[in-house]
């Protein structure tokens, strides 16, 4: 397994598979590949099937042992399950989705070696789901995560992100997947560094410490330190597992970050947030390998190395002020 300067060894990658979305998230950071707005038709600088399947198999020989496809939404592309199918088998492969395209295919992603799917749900109540999304796909989610659970993917993580619009139903989402075996839940605190809006953004740590008051035991997952709660329904028969995702200015979930990303367009990068240090992962297999290592070289913490804490906030450290990208960033557009 590669290891980066700050011992942090790369175990998984993340491949985004297109930028493009039927929802318009309100929030949406897109994994930072700029805006999902656009034709909903498959775009010619997508990566092929055969190019993903290529870096997937450099990835595996280089001792990355797990994959996760996202996107824009990774169910747009036709060709998923044969992705998944021809994944390397060491490869623990799992899936975020919106889950709208998921009834009628979730057995054939299962079939074809899909082990885990994260589906966004930010609401239980209908209204609020259609102004986050900008969609009216509400039942069509929860039919999602209906056909996740039958085709054998439970525990199915359901992804919430919290922020101002939504941290009012933190509590009912916890009821939810404590009263629903085969359902997790991830609280996601809302990530302003691409997506703008920092007025959105709550305060985590009382979300933390009303978790902290109902769980009966916590547990610190290796990956970003991420905690995770444990919490009893009332009468002591069901479990729920709620996961916190906390990044915004968390030093220590970028020092346990063990990931590298591929846009959809084949360029790697060492950071989400970052946009600066796109690297062409070229055509051959031997130009992927001199690129993934080059970018697992180069990759740093984001918050207290890359980002540095000052008396103003926030700012970019100084060595990292002439980008290193092979391209130029992804753009956003403000609503
Ligand atoms: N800043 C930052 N945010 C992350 C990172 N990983 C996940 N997140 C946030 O969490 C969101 C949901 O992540 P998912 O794609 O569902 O997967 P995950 O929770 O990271 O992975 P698993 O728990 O292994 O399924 C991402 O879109 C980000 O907003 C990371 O490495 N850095
Ligand atoms: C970019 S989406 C891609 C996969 C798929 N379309 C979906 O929504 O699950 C991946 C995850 O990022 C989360 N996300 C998007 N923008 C975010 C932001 N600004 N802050 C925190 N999480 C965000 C979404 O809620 C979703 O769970
Ligand atoms: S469904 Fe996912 S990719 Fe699409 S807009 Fe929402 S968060 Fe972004
Ligand atoms: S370095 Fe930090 S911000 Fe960047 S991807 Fe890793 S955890 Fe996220």
């Amino acid at each position: 397994m590669l290891s980066d300067e700050f011992g942090r060894e790369v175990s998984g990658v993340r491949v985004s598979l297109t930028d493009r979305c039927n929802f318009d998230c309100v929030y949406c950071h897109n994994e930072g590949l700029g805006d999902t707005r656009g034709p909903l038709a498959a775009q010619d600088d997508e990566l092929s099937t055969d190019r993903v399947v290529d870096f997937l198999e450099v990835a595996a020989d280089l001792g990355v042992d797990s994959v996760k496809f996202t996107g824009g939404e990774p169910l747009l592309r036709e060709d998923l399950a044969e992705i998944v199918e021809r994944t390397p088998d060491e490869m623990a492969v799992s899936l975020t989705t919106n889950g709208t395209y998921l009834p009628g295919r979730a057995s054939e992603l299962v079939d074809a070696g899909l082990e885990r799917v994260n589906i966004s749900q930010d609401a239980l109540d209908r209204e609020a789901f259609a102004e986050l999304t900008q969609s009216g796909a509400y039942d069509r989610v929860l039919e999602g995560v209906e056909a996740a659970v039958d085709a054998g993917l439970a525990p199915v993580k359901i992804n919430m992100v919290v922020f101002e619009p939504t941290a009012g139903y933190v509590p009912e989402m916890v009821d939810h997947v404590v009263e629903n075996e085969g359902l997790r839940l991830q609280l996601i605190e809302y990530m302003p560094e691409l997506a703008g809006h920092p007025e959105w953004a709550i305060d985590i740590d009382r979300v933390h410490d009303w978790l902290s008051e109902r769980a009966d035991r916590i547990e610190h997952r290796q990956m970003h330190d991420r905690r995770r709660y444990f919490v009893a329904s009332d009468d002591g028969d069901r479990e729920g597992m709620v996961e916190i995702v906390d990044p915004v200015g968390n030093e220590t979930f970028c020092a346990n970050c063990h990931r590298v990303r591929l846009t959809h367009d084949g360029y790697l990068k060492g950071c989400l947030n970052r946009n600066d240090d796109l690297r062409s992962i070229g055509e051959t297999k031997s130009r992927m390998r001199d690129a993934f290592r080059a970018t697992v070289a180069s990759r740093v913490p984001y918050y207290g190395e890359y980002m540095v804490e000052t008396e103003d906030g926030w700012e970019r450290d100084e060595r990292y002020r002439d980008g290193e990208g092979d391209r130029a960033p992804y753009a956003y557009t403000e609503d």
